[in-house]
């Protein structure tokens, strides 16, 4: 379908409702009539408000950045930065993760006021500090028409609920790389996600510890999946949202990991009734039964493991790859006052610029694919409905049959400069740990 020629002007933006934003989007759903926009979402970038000035145009990827990516896209050539997203989940994510469960989009063209218009209609409804912390861009020129994943475009003339879940699912693999330092030895049996919740806790990023542990979800094995199910309905974070007929019914809003908005199991039991026909006190457990079949039968999420261990050195490996590409000294190295262990990392520095540039591109490849989300929303079929063009799941305990499509969403490229960040953090996060650790064992000289 051409976008061309179409502008949304001002008085287009009534139609748009707000659906949700993380740190750098804000996703709108469309409830008025054109049948170029129904079923779609319109993602919108924002700027940080700290950030004196608004930019536009592709300034901001660097030198180094257009050289890594050059083989998938020519930045240079790119109008904007929703351009060069595009082009990313298009070019690079979607052969690592497969069409059928990633929605590139279109852009379309967006007036001024329109964006304004979307800031000022919005506001209340929008997290507190996610308004605090940034604005719509007003000064972008487009936005991504992507489809919406919580409602089946294909309408029966009937009222079918919907009822869709968004999973964060973060890293689901341990690293084996053979440059992990040996104090780090915890991150080769403890998954990231866990050890930096200890770190969170002590920011006060959370006020409590998530039950969740990634490696169950990506385990392949149907209790353990349920197990990860059970933990993200507990300690939901920012990892599990689920929406009713395009509502949200559970979990935060605005991905943040500590608005919680906690809503009694009963209150969600009656929200659910329509969709699961399980006697009161026993929805919650079938549906979250039904979740953990459908990412065991669609196997969606090995091709997710597969984009992450795209990452195979481990940061501590990438680091001195990074170096290599922007050719500047390693400061990791540096930093080493030991020649010994310095020497360990020697290998790396005598690699040559496209090995090192393979190296921090999957490194950021798979960086992406352990941050972004996934959807998947389900409708029970009926008897005497045709044929479906969606797979579908039993729930056995109550022989539904559901048409499912699981979607994978927040695809966005990784900016280059945050390998030393993204070093940084690590370590944070291990010194954390570890002090945790030694706090709760006794240190090592201490007797028993
Ligand atoms: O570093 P992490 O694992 O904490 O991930 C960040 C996310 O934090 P969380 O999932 O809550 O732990 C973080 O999520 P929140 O803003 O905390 O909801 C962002 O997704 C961030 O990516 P970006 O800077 O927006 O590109 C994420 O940064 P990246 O590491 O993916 O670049
Ligand atoms: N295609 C879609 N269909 C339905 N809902 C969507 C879609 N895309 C995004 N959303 C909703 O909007 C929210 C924000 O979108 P998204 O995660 O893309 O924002 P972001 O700012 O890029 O996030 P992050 O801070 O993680 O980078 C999602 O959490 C989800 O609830
Ligand atoms: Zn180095």
């Amino acid at each position: 379908m051409g976008m061309e020629g179409i502008v949304l002007e001002e008085e287009d933006a009534k139609d748009w409702v707000y659906r949700g934003e993380g740190a750098v989007n804000i996703v709108l759903g469309y409830i008025g009539s054109s049948p170029v926009f129904v079923g779609k979402v319109l993602r919108i970038q924002k700027v940080p408000r700290f950030k004196e000035q608004y930019t536009v145009g592709t300034s901001d990827f660097s030198v180094h950045e257009k050289i890594l990516w050059k083989d998938s896209i020519d930045l240079d050539t790119c109008s904007s930065r929703e351009d060069a997203e595009h082009l990313y989940v298009q070019n690079v994510m979607i052969p690592l993760l497969g069409s059928e469960h990633v929605d590139a989009g279109v852009r379309v063209s967006v007036s001024r006021g329109f964006l304004e218009a979307i800031e000022k209609d919005n506001l209340c409804e929008r997290p507190c500090w996610r308004v605090d912390a940034a604005r719509v861009n007003i000064l972008c020129d487009s936005a991504l028409l992507i489809s919406d994943h919580i409602v089946f475009p294909d309408g029966t003339c009937k009222e079918v609920p919907c009822i869709s879940v968004e999973i964060k699912p973060k890293w689901g693999f341990l690293p084996c790389s053979r440059f992990l330092a040996e104090g780090n030895a915890p991150k080769r049996s403890i998954s990231r996600f866990q050890m930096h919740q200890a770190l969170k806790l002590q920011r006060g990023e959370t006020s409590g510890v998530s039950e969740y542990d990634p490696l169950d979800l990506f385990s392949g094995s149907i209790e353990r999946i349920n197990r990860a199910l059970k933990s993200l309905f507990t300690t939901p974070q920012n990892n599990f949202r689920v929406f009713l007929n395009g509502n949200l019914i559970f979990g935060g809003l605005g991905g943040g990991t500590d608005d919680t908005t906690f809503k009694s199991n009963e209150a969600f039991e009656d929200k659910i009734g329509d969709v699961i026909q399980a006697e009161s006190g026993q929805r919650v457990t079938e549906f979250l039964n039904l979740v953990s079949e459908t990412i065991f039968q669609s196997g969606v999420l090995n091709h997710l493991l597969e984009a992450q261990k795209r990452d195979f050195l481990d940061i501590e490996g990438a680091i001195h790859a990074y170096y290599n590409v922007i050719s500047q000294p390693c400061r990791v190295c540096q930093d080493l006052s030991d020649t010994e262990l310095s020497q360990r990392y020697s290998s790396l520095h005598s690699l040559s610029l496209d090995e090192s540039i393979d190296i921090v591109k999957g490194f950021l490849t798979a960086a992406t694919a352990k941050d972004c989300s996934m959807m998947i929303s389900f409708r029970p079929r009926e008897e005497g409905d045709q044929v479906s063009s969606y797979s579908t799941v039993l729930l056995d305990s109550t022989n539904q049959l559901f048409d499912y499509k699981a979607y994978f969403i927040d695809l966005d490229m990784k900016p280059l400069k945050k390998m030393q960040y993204y070093y940084e953090l690590d370590q944070k996060i291990l010194r954390c740990y570890n002090g945790l650790e030694k706090a709760v064992h006794g240190s090592p000289d201490s007797q028993e």
